[in-house]
């Protein structure tokens, strides 16, 4: 089905051009903003555009966010990004001319509105913080990362499938918690992500850029990448796809990892880095150090970075966002204004099993409210910001809604099945 043709944004978001290309990969998605946006071949935050070439190189975050976002619309993602006025103080030297198409899409930024307030004591509130929580997600980081190779060497050296499977869990709990470092300005660490086959690059743009931005909406990379086979958006659909896909689901889930280094290989191939041999550091140490034969190194690795994405495919479907109470694009917006916070919060729901625990939250997207609406702050700082949070979301009569992950299981497979637009 043409897509296209049949599904209209309940927000007035145009139909992504380039939405259905085969790849569905990040600079596709990049490509068919630079149509949609209204930059003019600049960088448009609300109705200014700004010719950024000068700071690619000096942007303190990295020179990835400037420079893979040239000539798309970048409101959101500036105003998510920075806690402090410095960076609106700088854009002013930047500044060309006026925007002559109104933005494509319809959120609000008010100094008086629910973001901005919550963002003015979030900002006061993390000067506050100590330094602890952040320096404790590295350690858990670096000590997965060992755990992973110590049970990927001893699994192969073994033959045991058993141990390669604890490696697998390892793998996908190591990509979950590098996610809290792509997030933020270059470091190392958001390399650990690039070790089960996904890149990190990538992931800035399809997860950071698209579905940070624009939850659960037509524009959302983490929605459409997984259609037709999966299909969250309500609207017509076949039996096949909203009943069958719950049996099929580990199948593509199966398939994520390998699936998504192809395409990135293929979409990026001129541009081929460093990250991309990752993935296959313990395969050819194993093969060198461990006196076993190629197959068997190569089944391992087969066995490993398969367990690895059915378990990282579980988790992320199921994390947050996918539930028929929660918004999806089609589904009235329930926020009249669109402050970019209040939507925020209509499409996603907390899990109670994972909030209060900072290894839990580390490793399954957890705090996802707080996380989607501040993602540069370290994981281990979210639950600090609670008491603020939840007195501001008073203040505007808000909820933040905290449910059983079982409840989001069966919600996520209730919304596959959901046809009906609330
Ligand atoms: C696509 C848009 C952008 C993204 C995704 C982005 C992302 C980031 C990230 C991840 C950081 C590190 C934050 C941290 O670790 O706390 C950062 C810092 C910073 N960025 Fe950006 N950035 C964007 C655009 C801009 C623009 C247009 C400017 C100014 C012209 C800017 C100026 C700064 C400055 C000054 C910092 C240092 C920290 C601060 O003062 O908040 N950024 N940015």
């Amino acid at each position: 089905m043409n897509m296209s043709k049949v599904f209209k944004s309940s927000l007035g978001i145009k139909y992504p051009t380039l939405r259905d290309h085969p790849l569905h990969s990040g600079l596709k998605w990049l490509e068919g903003k630079t149509y949609d946006d209204g930059a003019e071949g600049l960088w448009r935050i609300h109705d200014n555009l700004y010719d950024l070439r000068a700071f690619i190189d000096r942007h303190p975050g990295g020179r990835d966010w400037i420079q893979l976002t040239k000539g798309t619309d970048i409101t959101e993602a500036f105003e998510s990004h920075h806690l402090h006025s410095t960076p609106v103080e700088i854009l002013k030297t930047f500044y060309v001319k006026k925007a002559s198409k109104p933005r494509n899409f319809p959120f609000t930024f008010n100094e008086k509105g629910f973001y901005k307030t919550l963002k003015r004591r979030i900002t006061e509130k993390v000067a506050t913080l100590p330094k602890q929580p952040a320096i404790r997600s590295a350690y858990i980081a670096d000590v997965m990362l060992v755990t992973y190779l110590c049970t990927y060497f001893l699994a192969v050296y073994l033959k045991s499938l058993v141990l390669g499977f604890i490696s697998g869990i390892c793998l996908a709990l190591l990509a979950i918690i590098a996610h809290n470092f792509f997030h933020k300005k270059d470091n190392f660490r958001r390399y650990y992500f690039d070790l089960c086959m996904m890149s990190s690059k990538e992931w800035r743009i399809s997860h950071v850029l698209s579905h940070h931005m624009y939850t659960n909406t037509i524009s959302d990379m983490e929605i459409s990448s997984l259609e037709p086979f999966l299909q969250y958006l309500p609207g017509e659909k076949n039996m096949l796809v909203r009943y069958g896909s719950w049996l099929y689901s580990p199948v593509i889930f199966a398939v994520l990892f390998f699936g998504h280094y192809i395409k990135t290989l293929i979409s990026d191939y001129k541009n081929v880095s460093w990250t991309y041999i990752l993935p296959f550091v313990p395969l050819v140490l194993t093969w060198c150090f461990l006196n076993q034969s190629t197959l068997c190194c190569l089944s391992f690795f087969f066995w490993i970075i398969t367990v690895a994405s059915i378990y990282f495919g579980i988790v992320g479907t199921n994390a947050a966002h996918h539930h028929p109470e929660i918004f999806h694009d089609g589904d009235s917006s329930r926020n009249p204004e669109l402050d970019w916070g209040i939507f925020q919060l209509v499409a996603v729901m907390d899990r109670k099993d994972i909030t209060g625990s900072h290894f839990l939250v580390l490793t399954n997207f957890g705090d996802h409210a707080l996380h989607h609406l501040f993602p540069t702050i370290d994981h281990g700082l979210l639950e600090h910001l609670y008491p603020v949070f939840l007195e501001t979301c008073k203040e505007f009569d808000l909820e933040w809604r905290l449910e059983s992950q079982i409840e989001l299981v069966k919600g996520q497979y209730m919304q596959l099945a959901r046809m009906n637009c609330n």
